[in-house]
């Protein structure tokens, strides 16, 4: 495929509730969504998972589209790329910015399983015609209304529940939910709000039984997390330190997590993600794919990934109604008692529906 034609949006979506991390709030979210058209006019879509302020990690919307256009669609546009794996080896020149390259990435394995005439999931590698989903909580006002949640997911049948954690929301916090739920897969993620310092405090979390821990620890770090864990029996999971096999392998190496969340942005693409999943499966490392409150083309390329088979333990990818009044693709993701079935047509799978991206989009560029 020679890729012709690119076009960039800047969309807001109102999101149907605000989620709160340890790092911040949001009520809108705010990306870039790339359409990508090739020779023969096959259109391939992907998301930025990038926010617009560098919370998460240093990237933004605002760094992204700053990325594409000036270095990573140069480098790309009218080139031949016979495989979505070449993507990886023409951005090799470029530094980090892996949401960036994640986002042009994708819409090329977009274009790629349609011209191989299978599904995203097929292309990548994947197994399963069905995912088992679980759901990630925001902060609340109150551990009441996190109670009155989770039970309204549980009984929803998500697979497994996620709730955020930080100092002064954490303890008291996890206990109430084990005495609410005994029997229901539960894990805390930090997003970094903790230090080493913390390790006794973090042990408390040791007598309720959760799945895991994820991103305790510094967003940059691998080193003291492998301290920690010698110190807690619940595993760790690394989110916001793994960017790409490389990541993966050292902390693996070093014992600072026994499972590994997969993103597809922050690791630069689906090719990393396959790669580091492979890794995974081979070390004996399970996988789970996170989320970054995607609108249905991001969802479409997380459910197409966690078709692959070490993606043993449920992610955060929720149908898409957890998120939105109305998606961008048709039909939405549906989870149904924690389950989504993955679609089964030619590439993301999805139809995007393009008088919604429209009427949410507020900035848009051309690039041929
Ligand atoms: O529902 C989702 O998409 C996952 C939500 C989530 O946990 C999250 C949302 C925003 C930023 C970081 C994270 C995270 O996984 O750490
Ligand atoms: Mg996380």
């Amino acid at each position: 495929m020679k890729i012709t034609e690119i076009t960039i949006r800047h969309l807001q979506m109102k999101l149907k509730a605000p989620f709160t991390t340890s790092f911040g709030t949001f009520k809108i979210k705010e990306f870039l969504l790339l359409e990508a058209t090739d020779e023969a006019g096959t259109v391939g879509w992907g998301e930025s998972v990038a926010f617009n302020a560098p919370w998460y990690n240093e990237e933004t919307l605002q760094t992204n589209w700053h990325m594409l256009e000036d270095f990573l669609i140069p480098l790309i546009l009218n080139k031949q790329i016979n495989h979505p794996d070449e993507v990886n080896e023409l951005f090799a020149p470029i530094r980090k910015n892996n949401m960036a390259k994640s986002t042009l990435e994708g819409a090329v394995w977009d274009i790629y399983a349609q011209q191989t005439n299978q599904s995203l999931a097929k292309a990548l590698g994947g197994t399963k015609d069905k995912i088992e989903v679980g759901i990630s909580i925001g902060i609340q006002e109150s551990i009441e209304e996190l109670v009155a949640l989770v039970d309204g997911y549980v009984k929803e049948g998500y697979k497994r529940i996620k709730v955020k954690i930080k100092p002064g929301w954490d303890v008291d916090v996890m206990r109430t939910l084990r005495e609410n739920f005994p029997n229901v897969a539960i894990m805390a993620d930090a997003n970094s709000a903790y230090h080493l310092e913390d390790t006794d405090h973090l042990k408390q979390l040791d007598a309720f039984d959760l799945t895991m821990i994820e991103q305790p620890l510094a967003s940059d770090d691998i080193i003291d997390h492998a301290q920690l864990q010698k110190e807690l029996k619940t595993p760790i999971c690394l989110d916001e330190s793994i960017h790409s096999l490389e990541d993966a392998r050292k902390a693996v190496e070093l014992g600072s997590t026994k499972i590994i969340n997969i993103k597809i942005g922050r690791v630069g693409g689906l090719t990393e993600a396959k790669k580091i999943h492979d890794y995974c499966e081979a070390n004996g490392i399970p996988v789970w794919c996170g989320g970054m409150l995607e609108s249905g083309v991001g969802r479409s390329h997380n459910v197409a990934l966690t078709t692959l088979s070490n993606f043993i333990l449920p992610g955060d990818t929720a149908g898409s109604t957890r998120y939105w009044e109305k998606d961008i693709i048709v039909p939405e993701v549906v989870a149904t008692d924690g389950y989504i079935d993955v679609p089964q047509t030619t590439g993301i799978g999805y139809e995007v529906d393009r008088e919604t991206v429209e009427a949410y989009t507020v900035a848009k560029k051309d690039y041929r």
